[in-house]
């Protein structure tokens, strides 16, 4: 079944006031007015225009026409979301809306609303994450899929709504007569969460009729288990040195190190080694002895280990030169 709408924002304590973050869309447009009826005068709404698509003015002119009608104060936020290559619009939108975010807490911290901000993912977004991760052979934290709080760069994100059904909320919407944007590229089939929603769920939904609620616990699990791993990397970390002594990550069983590495470049160096990367080092690790050996690898900056110490130099212009002259802090 599910949680109904009006139970989960009924659940909810977030601090008060704060901002919806408000697409126009049918999930956003449900909290918002559910948030607003729930209290009155300490909801405001913040919608953001990523530049990307023709429609994007209308869109802009329907969310200040119900916000108005809500008597919701509205900010409207404008963005270029520029795609790298290979990247969808949306993700690309995505991105830009987090910067765009935590922008605007820090331009205006008087305004104590933006720094709780409430997003309108739910049970079937929750699914579409989980799939796409797998699609992709993610590990634990892309399986531990979107968490229902988190914080960053001084602002609370919530997602109150990630235990309710998408249906469910277009029928709380239709029975009050509420109108909403329907945008067209959460229908092109190009994008592979769309491809998700449209052709995987109504499979699922035939065969395992609970699996937002088996996924959403599968993917709590995965959560839980991703806080232990990170545990037992600060750990790790603390006693092999930060950068880790080569002897200490040697003394660590493979997956034990490898999880060390991971939190290590995310953590310090803020990347992401592909699993090719991270075999590539653990092999050069594996191999490295007192006396000489280097280890280097692309991973956005460049390392090198010389006579069991790391040399790092973060220049990633440096790269090129990496192997043809590291250098000598021996
Ligand atoms: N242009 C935007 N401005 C402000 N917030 C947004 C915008 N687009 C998305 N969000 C927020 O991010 C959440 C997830 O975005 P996503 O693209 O999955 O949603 P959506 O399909 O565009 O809209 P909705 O969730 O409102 O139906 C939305 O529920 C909403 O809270």
């Amino acid at each position: 079944m599910g949680t109904t709408l009006v139970d989960a924002v009924r659940a909810f304590a977030p601090p008060l006031p704060f901002t919806v973050a408000f697409s126009g869309g049918a999930d956003s447009t449900a909290l918002l007015l559910a948030c607003a009826e729930r209290w009155p005068g300490q909801v405001q709404a913040v919608h953001i225009h990523h530049g990307l698509q023709a429609a994007a003015d209308d869109f802009v002119h329907h969310c200040e026409a119900f916000c108005a009608g809500l008597q919701v104060p509205l900010q409207v936020l404008r963005v270029h979301a520029q795609p790298a290559p290979g990247e969808s619009p949306e993700d690309a939108a995505r991105k830009a809306r987090y910067k765009a975010f935590s922008a605007l807490a820090q331009v205006d911290p008087a305004q104590v609303a933006i720094k709780t901000i409430v997003l309108a993912q739910h049970a079937d977004d929750q699914v579409e994450t989980l799939l796409l991760a797998l699609s992709r052979g993610a590990g634990l934290p892309g399986l531990a899929s979107m968490p229902a709080h988190w914080e960053r760069g001084g602002i609370r994100f919530y997602r109150p709504l990630l235990g309710v059904r998408a249906d469910h909320i277009r029928a709380w919407l239709d029975q009050r007569g509420v109108a909403y944007i329907v945008d067209p590229t959460n229908a092109d089939q190009r994008f592979t969460r769309n491809r998700i929603r449209a052709q995987l769920l109504p499979v699922l939904e035939a065969a395992f009729p609970q699996f937002r609620e088996t996924f959403g616990r599968s993917a709590a699990h995965a959560a839980q288990a991703q806080t232990l791993l990170r545990e037992v990397a600060v750990q790790d970390l603390q006693s092999v040195g930060c950068p880790p002594a080569i002897a200490g990550l040697q003394a660590l069983s493979l997956p034990r190190q490898a999880n060390l590495l991971r939190h290590w470049f995310s953590s310090v160096h803020q990347t992401t080694p592909s699993t090719a990367q991270l075999h590539e080092l653990q092999r050069q690790i594996a191999a490295c002895t007192t006396r000489g050996q280097k280890i280097h690898i692309k991973l956005g900056a460049g390392f090198a280990v010389r006579r069991g110490q790391w040399l790092d130099w973060y220049n990633p212009k440096a790269l090129d030169t990496v192997s043809a002259a590291p250098p000598d802090l021996s």
